[in-house]
């Protein structure tokens, strides 16, 4: 397996606490990892410093072959910012942006002229099934689609891995696991990795690697099926429905085959309730990739330089808080 993203002996420490305590862990291109394991285990410090959020106390995180956990706050937030794509729980869009700015976000942070990007933006919302809602605010969106909305800002700038905490933790059984579906194969066809923290049996089963931490360590390694059977009829159903394929066979060029079933979100006025399906990914991209790290046209203060309260990443003066999709909502380190 060639590793797209690696964490080599990783220690973390809070205080007296060891919240990891020597992790060794490789992604593949393309690959799911689902982190799973008691609370407190050390889940979430695994997939921050993975992340660059967080530096290890010890060990090395390197991505592409080139150590990450090294580089100093401003170029690990550029890092996140264009190499990785956030998804959380919940709270993670700006309330003050429609639907469309929120995707485009990363891009106007990124420097790309707000018609590029919120044009990019757009041709994510049919894939998503979310045609009709470009223009909502968050508040005006159901728990399903805001996730949704969230996948298409995660991917919108080619990331090379997707972290995911609790993605579908605040959603029903069934919004979730379409929700879960849209991010494996959209990550897949984006030819991203994925790697997600649940505690819910049927993600781990969508992904194709369960790690299971405790007390700080790696545990098990598993096939999904093993580690975490799969819990609903239709869950059961959709889990059958998607063949995981080999990380070998992925590519960008094979999109996604299978219909899902349309999320029940409640239904709002104005604009038909989008179905969810599943083909039609963006094509390829129109605004250029990121090129590699660099210096960041919208300078981003860093978690451990920057006070809650500094000034705003403000791409449109006024227009952008500190709260929501910049910050991790569990740890509240700032992600870009
Ligand atoms: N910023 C912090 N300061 C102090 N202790 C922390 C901090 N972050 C995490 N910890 C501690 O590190 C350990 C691992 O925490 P972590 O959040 O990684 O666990 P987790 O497995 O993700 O838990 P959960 O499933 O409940 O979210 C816990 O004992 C936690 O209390």
């Amino acid at each position: 397996m060639t590793a797209v993203l690696t964490g080599t002996g990783l220690v973390k420490r809070f205080g007296t606490t060891h919240a990891l305590a020597g992790v060794d862990v490789a992604v593949a291109k393309a690959e799911s990892v689902a982190i799973m394991g008691p609370s407190g285990s050390g889940k979430s410090t695994l997939l921050h410093c993975l992340a660059g959020i967080l530096k290890p106390d010890q060990g090395e995180v390197s991505l592409d072959g080139r150590r990450i956990d090294s580089l100093g706050e401003s170029a690990r937030s550029v890092l996140r910012r264009t190499r990785f794509g956030f998804v959380f729980q919940f709270g993670q869009l700006l309330p003050e942006l429609p639907a469309e700015e929120n995707v485009a976000l990363p891009l106007m942070l990124d420097g790309v002229p707000r018609r590029i990007a919120v044009e990019k933006a757009r041709s994510w919302f049919r894939p998503l099934g979310l045609t009709g809602l470009e223009k909502r605010r968050p508040g005006e969106l159901s728990g399903g689609q805001a996730q949704r909305v969230a996948i298409a800002r995660a991917l919108i700038g080619e990331p090379a891995v997707v972290f995911a905490d609790e993605p579908t933790g605040a959603l029903d059984q069934s919004t979730g696991a379409d929700t879960l579906k849209l991010l494996t194969e959209a990550t897949r066809h984006q030819g991203a990795s994925l790697v997600v923290v649940t505690h819910d049996p049927n993600v781990a089963a969508a992904c194709d690697r369960v790690l299971e931490v405790r007390d700080g360590r790696i545990r098990t390694v598993g096939e999904p099926a093993a580690a975490a059977p799969v819990a609903s009829h239709e869950v059961s159903t959709f889990a059958t429905r998607v063949p995981v394929a080999p990380v070998a066979s992925r590519s960008k060029s094979a999109g996604p085959v299978v219909p899902v079933s349309a999320a029940p979100e409640a239904a709002r006025p104005g604009v038909a309730e989008p179905t969810v399906p599943v083909h039609a990914w963006p094509a390829e991209p129109t605004v250029p990739v990121h090129a590699p790290p660099a210096e960041p046209t919208v300078p981003v203060p860093s978690p451990v330089e920057a006070p809650a309260t500094d000034t705003p990443t403000t791409f449109a003066p006024g227009r952008v808080s500190t709260s929501g999709p910049t910050h991790d909502q569990k740890s509240g380190a700032r992600l870009w």
